[in-house]
């Protein structure tokens, strides 16, 4: 069974933050990432994708394609000295170009609150000397976190014992499990989860997009960005899937549309593996 503590206290914070859910908008986002003294390489070209509250979308794309670098861009974390041109419209606030890279001061208001990120190097988004618990209340503390550590393990199919233990001694999984919780820990209205299923068997994958697909049903915008095509399949409820190449966003439709796609490298994705 799944918790449901998240489901009342984000439709609270919604409504304490005025009553309007949140979606997500990039529009005609280019980004060039600084590779060398002078020299840029381009991750992003102009890429449009609609998030809207209360919505799953999912991203695909083959490897180096460029879906971190939009998981980046939403959460405005592209690093120093990139070049950005267009629009990130998150709620009410708008991002124009480099505005976009995470330095205006808007941005320390919305990540973890607003927008929450799940990253796809679980492990390495803790310190490695202090307990999982320890930094999970502190996440909780920093960001005003209705609930507590245990509940939030909870929520994620992950035993609380292992808020006694050190990042080095999760499993992959149990580290993919204790990012989400901290990405849930501020009730995000926009969640973004980069590959937050690679280190979990069928079953307890499937629990996590179930998770995720609450979350969006309880008005939060979700964008899930994945490999794992057989786990995607089975969702259902996925509203919507947008499939990339080489920084670009080829298609955007539904999973079902998607399947009979004249784009060979769109069709190949859902192609039942024999
Ligand atoms: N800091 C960086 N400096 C230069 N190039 C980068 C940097 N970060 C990413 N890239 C390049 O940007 C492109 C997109 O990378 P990104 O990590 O977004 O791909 P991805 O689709 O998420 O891949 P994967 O599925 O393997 O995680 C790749 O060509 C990558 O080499």
């Amino acid at each position: 069974m799944l918790g449901r503590g998240g489901l009342a206290s984000t439709r609270h914070a919604a409504a304490e933050r005025g009553g309007v859910a949140m979606s997500a908008r990039l529009g005609d986002v280019t980004v060039e990432v600084a590779v060398r003294r002078r020299e840029r390489v381009r991750v992003l070209d102009d890429v449009t994708l609609d998030l809207p509250a209360g919505a799953m979308t999912a991203l695909v794309g083959e490897s180096g394609c460029g879906k971190s670098m939009v998981a980046a861009t939403l959460c405005g974390l592209l690093s120093p000295g990139s070049g950005v041109t267009g629009r990130l419209c998150l709620g009410d606030d708008t991002f124009l170009g480099d505005e976009i890279c995470g330095r205006d001061p808007r941005w320390r208001a919305l990540r973890g609150r607003r927008v929450g990120l799940v990253p796809q190097s679980a492990a390495t988004s803790f310190t490695p000397v202090r307990t999982l618990g320890s930094q999970l209340d502190e996440v909780i503390a920093g960001l005003d976190g209705a609930r507590e550590a245990v509940e939030l393990c909870r929520e994620v199919h992950l035993d609380p014992d292992a808020l006694q233990l050190y990042p080095h001694e999760l499993s992959g999984g149990m580290a993919q499990r204790a990012a989400i919780a901290a990405a849930l820990a501020g009730d995000p209205e926009i969640l973004v989860a980069d590959e937050p299923t690679s280190a979990l068997d069928p079953d307890l994958a499937a629990a996590i997009w179930s998770l995720l697909v609450d979350t969006a049903r309880r008005g939060a915008a979700v964008l899930v960005i994945t490999h794992d095509m057989d786990t995607l399949r089975r969702a259902e409820e996925c509203d919507s899937v947008a499939v990339m190449r080489a920084g670009r966003i080829v298609e955007h439709r539904a999973a079902a549309d998607l399947e009979s796609s004249d784009d060979e490298y769109v069709a190949a994705f859902f192609e039942p593996v024999s």
